[in-house]
């Protein structure tokens, strides 16, 4: 469905001189740099399949959806989506996908939600009786009732994006490009918007490209994920995959009885840790409760020493935040798969 082989964006930046002089100058002899937004991608995604995309701020993902739909002209490579090649403008390509971006509006803020709807219902040639049947659908599924006909500036943000996801699946669009869907929602309505995305996949067979920085985002919609860093793509794989592979450390919790005094307690703990390579305390705040990360290998070894030398009362085994994983994943090198 999305075929992607190769794929480079470099951007011409006019590199600015400081000082007046030199500003004059840059006039005439105008400076660029070329910024490599995306280095050499390949990935093929098929229909259905819903893929994190993940990467640090800058790592080229705003700029690989934008060639997806056809906003930006590659520098080098193929891409195909849907069959078509998106720089290409078709009318049928453009039915096909959509893009919904966190950070940027397509609705018209003076006016209520339903007026941009009609707008896209004209630009996209939609028939009257097919509008009306998605508009009822939408309304229900996301509860857009109460707020469809209000201005947009008066709308909360959860509220706008709720519109925002309705203006941008009118037109039954099955190959989505979700960027940030969820950034700065509360934990109610990105849950609301979550179960939305998964009905839409599932009801319309619809795939998918999805960047986020929630993790409870990636963890409860996709099954895939690629990690890109620098423009280049890191990884490319499941996400249990990817834990496991990044995920060098595990956590320790640790609560003890009131046997001895909390110092004198973790003065002992420390001590006894100091001997266990690449482990250590991550944190000592709580009263009588200890957090430690530790290799994976060495787990069961630490916790048989923990147990029988200090007066644990509850011990618990963690792997680290996938956030803090997919951190390593970022700074390591190599990890093409
Ligand atoms: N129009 C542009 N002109 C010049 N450089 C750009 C332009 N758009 C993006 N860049 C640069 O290209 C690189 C990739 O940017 P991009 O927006 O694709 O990253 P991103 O992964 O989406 O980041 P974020 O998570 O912050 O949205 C960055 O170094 C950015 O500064």
């Amino acid at each position: 469905m999305i075929e992607v082989e190769h794929l480079t964006k470099h951007y011409q930046v006019h590199e600015r001189e400081g000082g007046f002089l030199a500003s004059l100058g840059s006039l005439f002899h105008r400076k660029y740099r070329t910024v490599k937004a995306v280095d050499d991608i390949s990935f093929h995604i098929p229909e259905g399949q819903i893929v994190g995309f993940l990467g640090p701020n800058g790592a080229g993902k705003t700029t690989t959806m934008k060639v997806l739909t056809g906003l930006l002209h590659p520098t080098s490579g193929q891409v195909k989506v849907g069959g078509y090649v998106p720089f290409e403008h078709k009318n049928a390509f453009k039915r096909r996908i959509s893009m919904v971006m966190g950070q940027k509006s397509q609705l018209i803020w003076d006016v209520p939600a339903i007026e941009s709807f009609l707008v896209n219902k004209a630009i996209y040639e939609i028939e009257h009786k097919e509008y009306q049947a998605t508009l009822e659908t939408l309304v229900e599924l996301l509860d857009l009732g109460a707020i469809l006909h209000k201005p947009v500036r008066q709308l909360s943000l959860g509220e706008r994006m709720k519109c925002e996801l309705a203006a941008a699946l009118l037109h039954r669009p099955d190959i989505l490009f979700l960027d940030e869907p969820t950034i700065g929602l509360d934990v109610h309505m990105q849950e609301v918007m979550r179960r939305f995305i998964a009905d839409y996949n599932r009801s319309y067979k619809a795939t998918i490209l999805l960047t986020s920085h929630y993790m409870a985002d990636v963890t409860a919609l996709c099954e895939r994920v690629m990690v890109i860093a620098q423009g280049q793509l890191l990884y490319d794989g499941g996400i249990a995959q990817l834990i496991e592979r990044y995920s060098r450390l595990k956590r320790i919790k640790l609560q003890f009885a009131p046997e001895l005094p909390d110092q004198e307690l973790k003065q002992q703990l420390r001590q006894a840790i100091q001997r266990v390579d690449g482990a250590e305390i991550v944190d000592a705040g709580e009263e009588l409760q200890v957090e430690l990360e530790v290799p994976r290998e060495q787990v069961s070894t630490i916790s048989a020493m923990l147990l029988s030398q200090f007066p644990v009362v509850d011990l618990t085994i963690e792997d680290p935040s996938v956030e803090s994983i997919i951190g390593q994943a970022y700074t390591s090198q190599g990890a093409r798969e």
